[in-house]
């Protein structure tokens, strides 16, 4: 789904709710877009320099939120497009949270660790006017994990130490981080699936399932899966793709990921899309799923841990093709569930648990599904349509509180 798809959609979703054209002029323009030079020294000695970009799409349902993806093909548009999405996401998940996200344009491969973290350090030193716990608070995306937030919480704090900040989340337990959050995002893809399943009285046991993506979010619904009897009959990375249909031994595989960097698989990245699977994961970057890999996919239920792996063309192949989709915005929202009570843990300066946060997401999961699941009854619509018309109507009752429109 590009830009104009996504207002498309809001459109779509405004009609349908009888709401007055002021809703989609308020969500059309950001309200905050930042792109700024992010100077570093290499390991050489040498300056170099690269884009950053921030942008804060809406705060009306509370401070921005939404990582921060380092990559080198990252822009503005990419980033106010995922800000967007996060505004969807946070309405349909009832956080109090607006839609933020961020990007810092830099191949993390052609970085040594010292020379990422320089570029991290400076990202963070442009951006910190713009940032904080009640304005705009950022977290982990693609290439930026606990490490990457431990580093940019050090710089953001240079001159205090406060444990308990809340103005990053995915930070490291002992630095304020709220156990489980790691796995988060991947567990509440879980739980969607698990949702979906109940709908079709079919259970996890021997579910075959395809993963697109070894990082955070494709290696935990993998091991969280294979955990609970599910069969992973495929796993990708970006250069090559394992496939058993018997099952892939996902400890040994994800083994030779840490240990090598790459799955080593035998056939190409793409060949994940072809395996016949119960249900397929996509779990790395948007627009992974076109039209004609949509033809390919042999999956009765597609699960997007990514932001927008299925291109709108691809949606109205699945469609015809009777395979459901859980769409971003509900499917992997389990990540900023999570950062949500992080950060709540860290402005009341609470200690949680793991088995508190993850019984928490699990509630705030199938909470979601159930909005979704009955607009999609009531109005016969797809789950992503479904998932934009709840989210909307949140949006909507807030601003009409407001007096925002009428
Ligand atoms: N982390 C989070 O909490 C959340 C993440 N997301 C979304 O989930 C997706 C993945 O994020 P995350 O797991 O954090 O990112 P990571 O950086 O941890 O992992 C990304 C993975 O995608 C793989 N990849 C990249 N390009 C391709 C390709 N062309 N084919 C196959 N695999 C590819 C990478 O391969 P390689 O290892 O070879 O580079 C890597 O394994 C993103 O769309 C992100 O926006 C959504 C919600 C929250
Ligand atoms: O954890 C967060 O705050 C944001 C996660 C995120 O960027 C996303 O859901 O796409």
């Amino acid at each position: 789904m590009n830009t104009q798809e996504l207002y498309a959609m809001i459109n779509e979703a405004s009609e349908h709710l009888e709401l007055h054209d002021d809703f989609q002029q308020l969500l059309r323009i950001p309200e905050r877009q930042l792109a700024f030079s992010v100077p570093y020294e290499s390991d050489e000695g040498s300056m170099r320099v690269v884009e950053g970009f921030r942008t804060l799409h809406s705060s009306l349902l509370g401070p921005g939120k939404g990582g921060i993806r380092l990559h080198p093909e990252t822009n503005i548009d990419e980033t106010s497009l995922l800000a967007s999405w996060m505004t969807m996401k946070n309405a349909l998940m009832h956080l109090p949270f607006g839609g933020a996200k961020g990007g810092i344009a830099a191949d993390p491969k052609q970085l040594s660790d010292k020379e990422r973290e320089r570029v991290i350090r400076s990202y963070i030193r442009k951006l910190s006017p713009y940032i904080g716990r009640d304005q705009d608070i950022p977290a982990p995306d693609v290439n930026i994990g606990q490490q990457e937030i431990g580093w940019m919480l050090d710089e953001y704090e240079k001159h205090l130490h406060d444990p308990y900040n809340a103005v990053f989340t995915g930070k490291d337990p002992v630095i304020g981080g709220i156990p489980g959050r790691v796995e988060a995002t991947a567990a509440g893809v879980v739980h969607t699936i698990r949702c979906w399943l109940k709908e079709q009285d079919r259970s996890l046991n021997n579910l075959k399932v395809a993963i697109q993506g070894a990082g955070n979010v494709g290696s935990f619904c993998a091991r969280i899966l294979a955990d609970k009897g599910a069969i992973i009959t495929a796993i990708s990375d970006s250069s090559s793709t394992v496939i058993d249909e018997n099952g892939i031994n996902v400890e040994k595989v994800l083994k030779t990921k840490t240990d090598t960097g790459s799955l080593g698989g035998d056939h190409e990245s793409s060949a994940v899309f072809e395996v016949p699977c119960d249900v397929l994961i996509p779990a790395a970057m948007g627009g992974a799923i076109d039209e004609e890999t949509a033809r390919l996919i042999q999956a009765d239920l597609i699960a997007e841990g990514a932001n927008g792996p299925v291109t709108a063309d691809a949606d109205r192949v699945l469609e015809e093709r009777g395979i459901d989709v859980l769409p971003d915005i509900l499917a992997n929202a389990g990540g900023v569930v999570v950062s949500y009570l992080e950060w709540r843990m860290n402005e009341r300066k609470e200690e949680w648990s793991k088995a508190d946060a993850l019984s928490q997401l699990e509630h705030y999961m199938r909470q979601a599904f159930s909005r979704t699941n009955r607009t999609k009854q009531e109005s016969g619509v797809s789950y992503r349509r479904a998932a934009y018309y709840t989210a909307c109507r949140r949006l909507a009752d807030v601003m009409q509180a407001r007096g925002l429109i009428k």
